[in-house]
């Protein structure tokens, strides 16, 4: 088929393979991105987060399966006739052209060279003032800040009027103050411009604050597609429960009890959870709990409720975060609500609500609750 399937798919890979040699770097994906939709592909380095990104530019060739962009099969075409735009982590500016230059030079190349010198200095100027460079287009890259040059690469990749932007960690470059306020933009630009974005990052936070549906990956493999909601509320197993979230989630271990309603952690102490009907009585399992789901108990708090020692603090500036070691033996991090300072050897008693109980059985697997 040369056509895709699905309506309104920017991108869509259908059981798409990528091996390099012996190493298998991208297993049997099938996904659709929508035009308009902003996606960021998270995970750890070396997961093939860049391989896909490569695939849809046709940098490299997939070893099985098919890629649609904008609806055409796009597998035997040349990267200068996809009609997708990268913008790389490091700018990829050529260093001997001006600004101006740098911007227009899409569409001086390929399939867009229709444009008179007239129409391709107003598109220049235009798109500079979208992502607020044109005070900049006469410098040459190297007079520029980092925050600048990602800038510049960003106009010339709206210049091409792309289906899809294709980013690969486009802030990792910049520091953390100015990749905060970067991040802001993008997402501004992403409202503005409106078209599919397709954003790699090993960065949990930029991939929940800025994407519409998150696709964690591992070794190739795809953990979990979702919204960030989806992928922090209910992660589909412990790699998305442990990659996503900061402080990460802590794992004890415990049982599944007779009710199918509750666990039962080493110690003794049983937390309630919503009813899990394809759990077994007595099942092993890890338990799952955030350190920001966890809250001091109030003196009347008798279920659901953890109590142990704290034997280290780290202060954060906005709070504490505290290692408790509780009774059964087990450790936890815990975010300290309060605004005193948290002394060591203090005892706490903490509080989760079901609703955040996550429960993975041997495998790692999430065991699903009649609330999921
Ligand atoms: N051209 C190549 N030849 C052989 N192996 C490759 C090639 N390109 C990538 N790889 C390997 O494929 C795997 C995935 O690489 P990829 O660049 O997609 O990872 P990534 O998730 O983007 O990592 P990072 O966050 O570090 O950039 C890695 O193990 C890498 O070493």
């Amino acid at each position: 088929m040369t056509q895709s399937n699905i309506e309104n798919a920017a991108i869509e890979f259908v059981e798409v393979n990528k091996s390099y040699g012996d190493l298998h770097v991208v297993d049997n994906l099938t996904l659709s991105i929508e035009a308009n939709e902003f996606v960021a592909l998270l995970g750890p380095s070396g997961c093939g987060k860049s391989t896909l990104l490569k695939l849809i530019s046709g940098i490299e060739a997939p070893s099985a399966g098919e890629i649609y962009v904008d609806g055409e099969l796009v597998n035997y075409k040349l990267p200068r006739d996809r009609n997708v735009a990268m913008v790389f982590q490091n700018y990829a500016l050529y260093p001997h052209m001006t600004v101006a230059q740098n911007i227009a030079y899409p569409l001086k190349t390929g399939f867009r060279r229709q444009f008179s010198a007239k129409e391709i200095e107003e598109k220049v100027l235009r798109v500079a003032e979208i992502v607020d460079i044109q005070s900049q287009l006469a410098k040459l890259p190297e007079h520029l800040s980092g925050g600048q040059r990602q800038r510049v690469a960003l106009a010339r990749a709206i210049i091409r009027e792309p289906v899809a932007f294709l980013m690969d960690e486009p802030l990792s470059n910049l520091d953390a103050l100015l990749r905060d306020g970067m991040r802001q933009q993008l997402m501004a630009l992403h409202k503005r411009v409106g078209r599919a974005t397709l954003y790699v990052t090993h960065d949990q936070l930029e991939a929940m604050t800025m994407a519409n549906r998150i696709v964690v990956l591992n070794g190739g493999v795809v953990q979990q597609i979702g919204t960030p909601r989806e992928v922090f509320h209910k992660p589909a197993n412990m790699f998305v429960a442990n990659f996503v979230g900061s402080p990460t989630m802590n794992f004890v271990r415990g049982l599944v009890a007779e009710d199918k309603r509750s666990v039962l952690l080493n110690g003794g102490v049983s937390l309630a959870t919503h009813p899990m009907p394809t759990a077994e009585i007595g099942q092993p399992v890890t338990i799952g709990l955030r350190p920001t789901d966890l809250i001091t108990a109030r003196n009347e708090d008798a279920e659901n409720v953890l109590t142990g020692h704290i034997f280290q603090t780290e202060y954060t500036g906005a709070d504490h975060l505290c290692s408790l070691s509780l009774t059964g033996g087990e450790e936890l991090r815990v975010r300290d609500d309060g605004r005193a300072m948290p002394n060591i050897g203090d005892t706490k008693r903490l509080k989760v609500d079901k609703d955040y109980v996550h429960v993975f059985d041997a495998a790692g697997i999430r065991i699903p609750s009649k609330a999921d």
